[in-house]
């Protein structure tokens, strides 16, 4: 089974994955947040994101999002000038800047769109794409009207996150669907979504055995040791993880002083971040300090207490 680490903007890019696969490993291949493309031109934290030199440690798979066949060309040609063989193509993303432009899930009721997306991969023999998708974006069924057209076409892999954009991250996943999706798919097919525990992961393994890998997100983001403990089976106590996610801190640390200029304010924004969804359980007073710290030095104490105390 393959393990993928899902693409989620503003937490899982280069600093992210490189600190991730050095302390805890267990991913196969980290997926980009989606390149795109802005007034025509690529932005440069998309740039700084994908380049080779900042992705050294890890399997990468960049993602990108268009709803047009030059937009996709286009980025597919920077991608494969960069070296990159492998690609996905974002047909899930819900937000509404994105999707009411006919991008991400805003796609998915437009089967002539999304047809002229996969013919126009076919002018790239040398790129092995995966689409990354949803149910649909208003609808649970739209679905229905685009896997046919996956399933003649050349694409390698599918993620389905089966929710529909106008969900965003709310309610239940409809497994029922995903498994409707999964008995008519005949290309090799991940499961993602509310992945959170090893459980969770057995549980769809064991409901549908064909499946060539799962895709983990926030749940890796919250237990960053879960790929791992799925692949030997080995739970880390508490003491040991937090050793771990102390080493992982280390190196986001030292990653994000080498690319942040925007001096310290930006530098603890970035950081702050990642604790909206890193170690759930922890001591809600050591978090609340880490949140509330508003000089570097405090924030590194902070952590420090948090990860020791
Ligand atoms: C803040 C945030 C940013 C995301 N950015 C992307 C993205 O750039 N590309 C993408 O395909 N999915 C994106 N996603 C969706 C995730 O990749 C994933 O499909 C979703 O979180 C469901 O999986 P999970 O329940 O394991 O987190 C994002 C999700 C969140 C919460």
């Amino acid at each position: 089974m393959t393990l993928y680490a899902a693409p989620l903007q503003g937490f899982t890019e280069a600093v992210w994955r490189n600190a991730h696969a050095e302390a805890f490993g267990g991913i196969d291949a980290y997926y980009s947040p989606f390149v795109r493309l802005e007034k025509g031109d690529f932005r440069n934290k998309d740039r700084r994101d994908v380049a080779p030199e900042n992705n050294r440690g890890v399997h990468l798979i960049p993602q990108l999002v268009a709803g047009e066949v030059d937009e996709l060309c286009k980025i597919t040609d920077f991608l494969v000038e960069l070296g990159y063989r492998k690609v996905d193509v974002n047909m899930g993303c819900p937000f509404p800047l994105i999707a009411n432009r006919g991008k991400g899930s805003g796609i998915l009721p437009y089967p002539d769109r999304v047809g002229a997306l996969l013919k126009a991969m076919e002018r790239y023999p040398q790129v092995a794409f995966s689409v990354k998708m949803r149910l649909g974006w208003q609808e649970q069924e739209e679905w229905k009207a685009i896997l046919p057209l996956l399933n003649d076409s050349c694409v390698h892999r599918i993620v389905l996150h089966p929710r529909i954009g106008k969900q965003q991250y709310k309610g239940e996943v409809n497994t029922k669907a995903f498994m409707e999706f999964y008995r008519e798919c005949r290309i090799p097919l991940v499961y993602n979504g509310d992945l959170c525990g090893v459980a969770d992961m057995y549980e769809w393994v064991d409901r549908a055995p064909d499946l060539c890998g799962l895709m983990l997100g926030r749940g890796l983001l919250a237990n960053p040791s879960l790929a791992d403990e799925f692949r030997t089976g080995h739970m880390p106590g508490q003491t040991e993880l937090y050793r771990k996610v102390e080493h992982m801190h280390m190196r986001m640390v030292e990653g994000y002083r080498r690319q942040i200029e925007g001096g310290e304010a930006q530098l603890l924004g970035k950081l702050k971040t990642m604790w909206e969804y890193l170690l759930p359980q922890m001591d809600k007073k050591a978090r609340k300090a880490i949140l509330k710290s508003n000089r570097l030095d405090g924030y590194l104490l902070a952590v420090e207490n948090a990860l020791r105390g």
